[in-house]
């Protein structure tokens, strides 16, 4: 049962670790992480609803997450095939793509839901 627990909790410590080194050696990924916080100060000054508050989470999720695994592929690629490699670039590319349009979804997610917002506080007609 104890070696059960400690498993877990070293798995627990491995995953952490690996966000750590993912918003050390990323800057993207440090970008991602300030953006997801300006998202939560904007969803707290707007009071947004339960569901749009389900929908930027999803959000912010879907592009740190897509970021870790851009970061966790792009690591691999440099470990076998440090050489030029079109599949090297290829794999590389395909990550770059995922976290791309993980991206532009949360953008269009964050329109959607703080536009009303903002035109309502400037006074806009809608
Ligand atoms: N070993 C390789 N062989 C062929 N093309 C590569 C290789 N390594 C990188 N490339 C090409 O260069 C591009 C940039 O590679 P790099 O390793 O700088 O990734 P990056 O996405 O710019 O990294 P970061 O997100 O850390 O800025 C890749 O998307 C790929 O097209």
């Amino acid at each position: 049962m104890r070696a059960y627990f400690k498993k877990r909790y070293n798995s627990f410590r491995f995953a952490f670790k690996g966000i750590n080194a993912a918003v050390r050696s990323e800057p993207h990924m440090r970008l991602h992480v300030l953006s997801g916080i300006a998202v939560v100060v904007l969803g707290f000054a707007f009071d947004v609803t339960k569901t749009e508050w389900c929908l930027l989470a999803a959000s912010i999720g879907l592009v740190v997450t897509a970021e870790i695994m851009n970061t966790a592929i792009e690591t691999v690629v440099n470990l076998v095939s440090p050489e030029y490699n079109p599949l090297a670039g290829k794999a590389k590319d395909l990550a770059a793509g995922a976290v791309l349009i993980a991206a532009a979804t949360a953008a269009v997610v964050g329109t959607i839901i703080f536009l009303p917002y903002l035109l309502e506080l400037f006074g806009a007609d809608l």
